[in-house]
């Protein structure tokens, strides 16, 4: 299913078809991580998930049923994600990003608490193969659109270190000339 999201992807920018499917490799991983966000008596002190991007090439997430907590920013504030049942939120992870030269975006995110509710919700990273380099495609490099990141490989773990140390990966991995 991913490896034809991605072909379509790439079809969307009249790219060769295996342009993004191709860098994840023929073993392309895929991380499950179930969080559990207890209630917290101080909320506007203590987020579930500080602010960041997902490493992964793209995510699928199921959001508790009946708690909200998940904000995206857009026009610099934090909105909500609204609880929609039965519903999967996709998102774009920083791989995508990468390898479409910084065309698709992978948008920062993060999760509140609340005060009487616990929140449960289960994040599947669909990652490219960890020994395997991505980049941007080189057909979306040109003199309008220079190269904006390195090539990179073992990105996942890259960019949790970053994390662990308050940095965002995705200005690391930035392309210098
Ligand atoms: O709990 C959520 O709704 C999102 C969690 C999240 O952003 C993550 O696991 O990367
Ligand atoms: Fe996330």
């Amino acid at each position: 299913m991913m490896d034809l999201l991605f072909k379509a992807m790439a079809k969307s920018l009249d790219l060769e078809e295996n342009s993004f499917s191709g860098q994840f490799g023929d073993n392309p991983v895929m991380q499950v991580r179930f969080n559990f966000y207890p209630p917290c008596s101080k909320p506007d002190k203590v987020l579930g998930v500080k602010p960041h991007s997902d490493r992964s090439g793209l995510t699928v997430l199921l959001q508790d049923e009946e708690v909200e907590g998940l904000q995206i920013v857009k026009d610099e504030r934090w909105i909500t994600v609204p609880v929609i049942p039965h519903a999967l939120v996709v998102n774009l992870g920083d791989q995508m990003q990468i390898m479409s030269n910084g065309i698709f975006k992978s948008p920062v995110h993060r999760v509140v608490t609340n005060t009487d509710k616990l929140r449960i919700s289960v994040a599947m990273f669909n990652e490219a193969e960890p020994e395997k380099e991505i980049g941007p495609v080189e057909a979306l490099i040109d003199d309008n659109r220079p190269r904006l990141y390195r090539n990179v490989k073992n990105y996942a773990s890259f960019n949790y270190e970053c994390f662990q140390k308050g940095k965002v990966a995705l200005e690391e991995v930035k392309f210098h000339a």
